[in-house]
């Protein structure tokens, strides 16, 4: 992890990525990130002893944790992707001695910025170069009509100080945008708030928080697009099974559908129709995307995912969709760029505010590989066709870096992605397991 925005010297591994051959294989991509975030957040306020296993072992989520043991709670990891959390419950944990570190994490900075608003002591949440450029007045401004005590920079950026001991009081918030971090920041908060907190959005997101509350026995009700819940209740310990990052599979799902021969199967991993947006995405362009052994887990359905070869065509994509696959879209956007015909995305402003500015990061990428692409404020226009090699700066964005990876499998020639170390804060072990499916990818 880059702390405090210092990158140093030698510190932007590369790599050079160029075709491989047909992608073959069945395995597992690693837990997800959304839930194993909120997994250690719950555990860690509930009573009792709770187990995670499936636990992603990324520089985000390992943030997370080693915030909370920062404030007290004790935290075991027996083995990798399992951890033991000794919750210490609503009001247990203990004032930080510094600043709380959530390094690349957008989620971990807003959703911790309505827990911690809600305790009787002061923290800072601090996070690196990207994080610090995110705009957190989305969740300090409904916060502080809680009540809350937030300061930022002038322009609502990290650092967030955040003074404790507020009372605070419930509030009905409508989100201007989608965010599921918006709404759980809200929620989190509102466990410490007098009488209800209520938030509605503009598109149903990931319900993640509010079923992992009422797992853990906090009364929430909610429905696609709404959540509400009270105060004054408590969390009891209970173990989580954390499913295969949907995020991550969908760069195999990609490559597999692109290159000619390919043929995978990707376990257990979640498909909660909330993520899965890039599947209805791609099976209009032609994909053949099976779901097999379909269950349910605490957070929505789990499945394996067959996927093989199939010839994409352009579509515009429907702005319903821009939610459900809100992090897919730099791989979307390779899948777009080798289809036939164009494909437009539109509604999709949001993809400027992540750890890069995504719109931008794609169409100068895939233009420097000589595709046809057109940005707009809130999207793009991609023109399918050959792709060359070239050299692509990922900005520090671990999906951008990715995405990049796919689309030399479909190039001419080698393909150079600058600054790829950022890829362990959301898929650790990418590199190995991509190499293993038939990825041509090594270290430059
Ligand atoms: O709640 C979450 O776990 C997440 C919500 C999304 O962010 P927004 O809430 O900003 O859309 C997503 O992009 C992020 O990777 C994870
Ligand atoms: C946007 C992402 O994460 P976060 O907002 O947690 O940094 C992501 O993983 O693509």
């Amino acid at each position: 992890m880059r702390n405090g925005g210092t990158a140093v010297a030698g510190d932007r591994p590369g790599w050079v990525a160029s075709r491989g051959g047909a992608l073959s294989g069945e395995f597992a991509v690693p837990g997800d990130k959304s839930i194993s975030h909120r997994a250690v957040m719950l555990a860690a306020l509930a009573d009792g002893d709770s187990r995670i296993d499936g636990f992603l072992e990324g520089e985000d989520t390992r943030a997370t944790a080693a915030i909370f043991a920062a404030m007290g709670v004790g935290i075991e990891a027996p083995s990798p992707s399992c951890r033991i959390v000794h919750g210490v419950g609503i009001d247990g944990l203990r004032p930080p001695a510094g600043p709380l570190d959530c390094g690349n994490s957008g989620t971990a900075m807003r959703l911790l910025a309505g827990l911690l608003a809600g305790q009787r002591f002061d923290s800072e949440l601090v996070g690196d170069a990207s994080l610090s450029q995110r705009p957190m007045q989305r969740v300090a401004a409904p916060l502080r009509a809680m009540g809350a005590a937030i300061d930022s920079d002038d322009g609502g950026r990290p650092p967030l100080r955040i003074t404790g001991g507020r009372l605070l009081r419930g509030l009905d918030h409508e989100t201007p945008v989608a965010s599921a971090q918006v709404k759980s920041a809200m929620l989190l908060a509102g466990l410490y708030a007098g009488g209800v907190t209520g938030v509605r959005e503009p598109r149903p997101t990931r319900d993640y928080t509010e079923r992992m509350l009422a797992a853990f026995g906090w009364p929430v009700d909610f429905a696609p697009g709404r959540a509400r819940l009270d105060g004054g209740h408590r969390l009891q310990a209970r173990d989580i099974a954390v499913p295969g990052d949907f995020s991550s599979a969908a760069f195999f799902i990609v490559a597999a559908t692109l290159v000619p021969g390919s043929s995978l199967v990707l376990r257990s991993v979640g498909v909660d129709p909330r993520r899965t947006g890039l599947i209805d995405a791609l099976r209009t362009m032609g994909a053949d995307i099976r779901e097999l052994d379909r269950r349910e887990g605490l957070c929505g359905p789990v499945a394996d995912i067959a996927v093989r070869h199939a010839p994409l065509r352009g579509i515009e994509l429907p702005v319903a969709l821009v939610a459900d696959m809100i992090d897919e879209f730099p791989v979307f956007a390779v899948a777009a760029a080798c289809a036939s015909g164009s494909t437009r995305i539109s509604g999709a402003a949001e993809l400027r505010v992540k750890e890069s500015d995504r719109i931008r990061a794609m169409a100068t990428g895939l233009q420097a590989l000589g595709v046809d692409v057109r940005e707009s404020p809130g999207g793009m226009r991609v023109e399918g066709g050959r792709l060359r090699s070239g050299a692509v700066d990922s900005l520090g964005d671990h999906r951008i870096a990715m995405a990049f990876a796919v689309a030399a499998q479909l190039a001419d020639g080698e393909v150079a992605i600058d600054d790829v170390a950022n890829v362990a804060t959301s898929f650790p072990g990418f590199e190995t397991l991509a190499q293993a499916a038939g990825f041509g990818l090594r270290r430059a």
